[in-house]
């Protein structure tokens, strides 16, 4: 494992002879994840921003301790949201690198950000996270702990907001959601059902109210999500309109990606009395 510069970021490589991969300080931001003769797991734009305070477009931003909208949180979590951009603070900061340890079979990666640290520009967070990221040749493992450091209540909201690529997302299909109650935001936020795998054609952004075991299934084969500690599943492709709109996606990439992200948003978003935690995680494998 080596810390080096990169886009004038510090970012751990972790190059193991069984995988190889990388994350970014700011925002504890794993971009890369390639086990030996493989390719990365995780969507990465070709015209990210890598500049100091941005968002990188790809691999897993952590949205925390808001997802999405301010406006569109509980009034728990709102009422405390000071900077008010999308999806929190936690993706654009830098965390702190707490651990790193490798074997023969694995690598282990922590870090950590702590809110009370930010002042007042961030609002009142009395709320610790920490990121371990742990890797083998077949699996990544992200879990995502939140310590309240209070003696009072703190709700928030999370995602690990994870980008996959397809070679043709008209060719891609998510399992695992038949039955399941969504919530869709481009129509008006109206609670739907699904029937069957989640199909694309255009612009898709749903929160359904569920997790736990999923496949993305691409003309290259199957990617499976197994998720603990998260209720609900956020499912997203810009499409031809909103690609064109944003400024670090390149026009015809939407045909190539989709966000399948493991959270705890609106009516599942997660109230942790003064002292207690919450371990939200995801296990990526193929196959
Ligand atoms: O552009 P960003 O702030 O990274 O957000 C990218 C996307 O994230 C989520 O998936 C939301 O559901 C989308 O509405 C949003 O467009």
């Amino acid at each position: 494992m080596e810390l080096v510069t990169q886009h004038g970021q510090q970012v751990l490589e972790i190059r193991h002879p069984e995988f190889f991969a990388r994350i970014f300080l700011q925002g504890a931001h794993l971009t890369e994840f390639a086990p030996r003769d493989s390719d990365n797991w995780l969507w990465l734009s070709s015209a990210a921003n890598y500049a100091p305070g941005a968002a990188i477009r790809g691999g897993i931003p952590i949205c925390w301790p808001w997802f999405g909208d301010p406006a569109k949180n509980p009034p728990e979590v709102a009422d405390r949201i000071v900077d008010a951009k999308a999806h929190g603070f936690a993706r654009t900061l830098l965390w702190a690198l707490e651990r790193t340890q490798s074997s023969d079979k694995s690598a282990e990666v922590t870090l950590t950000l702590d809110a009370r640290d930010l002042g007042d520009r961030f609002g009142d967070w009395p709320l610790t996270a920490s990121i371990a990221f742990e890797f083998t040749a077949k699996t990544c493992r992200i879990t995502l702990s939140t310590h309240n450091v209070s003696d009072q209540p703190v709700t928030y909201t999370e995602a690990l907001h994870t980008y996959f690529p397809t070679s043709d997302i008209h060719q891609t299909q998510v399992d695992g959601f038949d039955g399941s109650h969504y919530t869709d935001t481009l129509d008006n936020w109206q609670d739907r059902t699904q029937s069957g795998p989640i199909c694309f054609d255009g612009e898709v952004d749903r929160i359904y109210h569920a997790a736990g075991d999923i496949r993305i299934n691409t003309p290259e084969g199957t990617t499976r999500i197994e998720s603990n500690g998260s209720a609900s599943t956020i499912v997203w492709n810009p499409g031809p309109g909103k690609a064109a709109r944003l400024p670090d996606f390149p026009d015809a990439a939407w045909t190539s990606m989709l966000c399948v992200e493991t959270a705890n948003t609106t009516s599942n978003c997660i109230r942790l009395m003064g002292g207690e935690s919450h371990m939200t995680q995801l296990v990526l494998s193929r196959g």
